[in-house]
């Protein structure tokens, strides 16, 4: 059977401009069911305000951007239902224990599923009697988590979800987070410095500067493509690919073909690497 998959999220040509900063510029991206896309960039790049734009929260000053299949401005409440948020500063349920949040939360969401819930109270080895607001901040953060994810949503939008979290949560949670995409036929868009992270889970990886997506691919064939070319005097790149940055004889491609060019050295990258050698 032929199965034409529609996007979760499409972003058509859009810029944020805000008094004296274009935060996003021209961008365009669709994400697809079972895509964990990593997003990357330096502070100031712009990767919340995609976010925030993908959520409806902020408005973009032109471009097209379509969320569940809707216009993002004029979301149904039911497509709302089907969108999880992690925020970088979660914050509300000030007041109330973990176990009373969690239950106005559910009442909010008919899909909720509570053993994925128990199970991952658990797995961040949170006491549901306690206060929210006595709450660590990676404590705090976990229970977002739980809360964006335990309704299995359509689209999940996670705005640096780990940055407080232990490495033995944030490890538990990654792989989690993978399985979740691929088993519900979710679209995952989760921003992080921590490249090794993004490395382990993500399918692609979406790279912001300054405003602008400089590079939006399956991360096995940035593994592939990716590449930082010594070059000989005079020597020039041909076809298709395309210089990121360049650094006296070395330039940092994409879509570099090593068969094709066997006699330009060619420097495997991991991602930190790679970040390293575009903002140098
Ligand atoms: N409400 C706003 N008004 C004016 N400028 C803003 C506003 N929100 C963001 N900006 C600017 O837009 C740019 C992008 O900000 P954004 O928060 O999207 O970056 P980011 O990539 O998420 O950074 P970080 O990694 O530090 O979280 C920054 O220069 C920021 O100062």
């Amino acid at each position: 059977m032929d199965i034409k998959l529609e996007p979760l999220l499409e972003f058509c040509d859009v810029t944020k401009q805000f008094v004296d900063k274009t935060a996003i510029s021209k961008l365009s991206i669709q994400l697809y069911p079972g895509m964990v896309v990593g997003l990357l960039g330096q502070n100031g790049a712009g990767k919340s305000t995609l976010m925030r734009c993908a959520l409806g929260i902020i408005e973009p000053s032109c471009g097209k951007i379509t969320t569940l299949g809707e216009p993002v401005q004029q979301l149904s409440s039911e497509a709302k239902t089907q969108i999880g948020y992690v925020p970088q500063q979660p914050f509300g349920y000030e007041g109330f224990s973990i176990s009373r949040a969690l239950e106005l939360h559910r009442s909010f969401y008919p899909e909720w599923d509570i053993e994925l819930e128990q199970e991952w109270l658990q797995r961040f080895d949170l006491d549901i009697k306690q206060q929210v607001q006595r709450l660590s901040v990676g404590q705090r953060q976990s229970l977002a988590l739980i809360m964006a994810m335990a309704y299995r949503p359509k689209l999940l939008i996670l705005d640096e979800p780990v940055a407080s979290l232990d490495p033995i949560a944030r490890r538990a949670f990654m792989s989690d987070l993978f399985e979740l995409a691929i088993e519900s036929g979710s679209a995952v868009l989760f921003s992080s410095h921590i490249t090794s992270d993004l490395e382990r889970v993500a399918s692609h990886l979406a790279l912001m500067r300054e405003g602008e997506l400089i590079l939006f691919k399956e991360m096995d064939s940035v593994r592939e493509e990716v590449k930082l070319l010594t070059l000989a005097e005079g020597e020039v790149l041909e076809g298709d690919i395309r210089v990121l940055n360049r650094l006296g004889n070395k330039v940092l491609v994409d879509n570099f073909c090593a068969a094709q060019y066997p006699e330009i050295k060619s420097e495997p990258m991991n991602l930190e690497q790679l970040f390293m050698a575009l903002h140098q």
